[in-house]
């Protein structure tokens, strides 16, 4: 992209664009860039090199990207990264750094690959009170149900495929378990809320415990589950959480497959926005980097490095439990005996939550039950879960959340 569109690159920037180096860890993998940049096994030579004015970080993982990140900024290099697993935990502290030392720290790439999301929320929702960003925010994840739902592969197949196609990281655990998504969920509230979460307060379920039976059980009461992150208000207090989510089948984000990422934007003045892209993948996540790497050099430009890419910043105040509402779906087993369901329904009216749709099917001498609650809290959901976790013969395999 930087050769391909330089001279667009040097129209709006008035500067002429070059990859003078890069780093890598063992020179004989790549030999083949050696005749268009030159390579190094050592750090010092970018560090030390008053040429490069720009360095950009995709070895992904927190060592040792954290402390080259910290002294190159040290050293006045501006720094575009992707990092979402470093931002997510260290963002705060690196553009501390980066302001002291008056350069740019920039990282579009870390949420929703192509998207410019977070440009978007730090820019255009400047006077706008943001009360909710929600959404599909990892690309394997959407790429494997999309394939298991339409095309029939089993997990581990669409998983390979994801990891060929370069959506997943170099280890995919933390596509799978939720964990990349609750990364980006972090950042994507910093700029909508300005507090800083830790992964300790964020509830994260990934679609590696997802059961083939629960996807079914959902398309047959007219949903699509995905995995949605959500950061919303409640009652001013911040709830963010990862996790399968029954979506209603006509919702525009039911629609979102493969690699795409959709995150909706809903604040106080202008309602909901819908922004919608590749999430994954080499050049939708390149153009999100270069459109760092163009701004830094607009900055550079104009002699205006170190300002903050988030200027936002609140005290984090958790929701309250009895705030945060949702519907639920669960799904149950039960020994097909009489008087189990009577127990159940009592549970649910032990604590003032009620059925919205129930459905029963029998395998042998056990009972399935999908229900799916009216509105309850998550106080009521946690205390209905610790009763039927404390029946020793009600067996709960799935609870999430329902839109709409
Ligand atoms: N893939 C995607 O779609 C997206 C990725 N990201 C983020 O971008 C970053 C890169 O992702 P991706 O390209 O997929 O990851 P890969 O694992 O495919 O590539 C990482 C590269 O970094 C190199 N590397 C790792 N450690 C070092 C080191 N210590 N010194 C020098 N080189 C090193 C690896 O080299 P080697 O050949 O030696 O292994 C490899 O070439 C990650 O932070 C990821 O989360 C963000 C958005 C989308
Ligand atoms: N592994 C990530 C890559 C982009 O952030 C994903 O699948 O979304």
């Amino acid at each position: 992209m930087v050769r391909q569109n330089a001279d667009k690159i040097l129209d709006v920037t008035g500067c002429k664009l070059t990859v003078k180096t890069a780093l890598v860890r063992n020179l004989d993998n790549y030999t083949k860039y050696a005749d268009e940049t030159s390579l190094t096994t050592d750090f010092d030579e970018i560090l030390n090199d008053d040429e490069i004015k720009i360095v950009v970080e995709l070895m992904g993982g927190i060592h040792p990207a954290k402390e080259y990140i910290t002294t190159l900024l040290k050293n006045h290099k501006n720094v575009v990264t992707a990092n979402k697993d470093l931002i997510a935990s260290y963002g705060p502290e690196l553009m501390a750094v980066a302001h002291e030392n008056h350069c740019d720290l920039m990282f579009e790439a870390s949420v929703a690959g192509g998207i410019p999301i977070l440009r978007t929320i730090a820019n255009s929702f400047t006077a706008d009170k943001v009360t909710e960003v929600k959404g599909i925010v990892n690309g394997t994840t959407n790429y494997i149900l999309t394939q298991m739902s339409q095309r029939g592969w089993s997990y581990h197949q669409a998983l390979a495929q994801a990891q060929q196609l370069g959506f997943a990281e170099s280890d995919p655990t933390n596509d799978v378990t939720g964990k990349d998504a609750a990364y980006k969920m972090i950042i994507l509230s910093q700029f909508a809320f300005g507090t800083q979460l830790d992964i300790k307060d964020i509830a994260v379920e990934g679609i590696d415990r997802l059961n083939d039976a629960d996807v079914q059980q959902a398309a047959s009461f007219g949903y699509v589950i995905k995995l949605l992150g959500i950061a919303k208000l409640f009652n001013n207090g911040v709830f963010v959480e990862v996790g399968p989510v029954l979506i209603p089948r006509d919702h525009p984000l039911a629609t979102i497959n493969n690699e795409f990422n959709a995150v909706m934007v809903t604040a106080q003045a202008v309602g909901d926005t819908l922004f919608y892209g590749r999430g994954a993948g080499g050049l939708p996540t390149a153009n999100s980097v270069l459109s760092d790497i163009t701004t830094v050099t607009k900055n550079i430009i104009l002699g205006t490095n170190g300002n903050l890419f988030n200027n936002y910043q609140q005290p984090y105040i958790p929701a309250k439990l009895a705030d945060i509402k949702y519907p639920y779906y669960l799904s149950l087993t039960l020994p097909d005996v009489p008087g189990q369901m009577l127990k159940l329904t009592q549970m649910m009216t032990d604590v003032n939550a009620s059925f919205r749709e129930i459905t029963q099917t029998k395998d042998g001498k056990i009972a399935h039950i999908a229900i799916i609650t009216h509105r309850m809290s998550k106080e009521q959901l946690q205390t209905l879960l610790t009763k039927v976790d404390n029946d020793q013969s009600i067996n709960l395999s799935a609870a999430y959340k329902v839109m709409g």
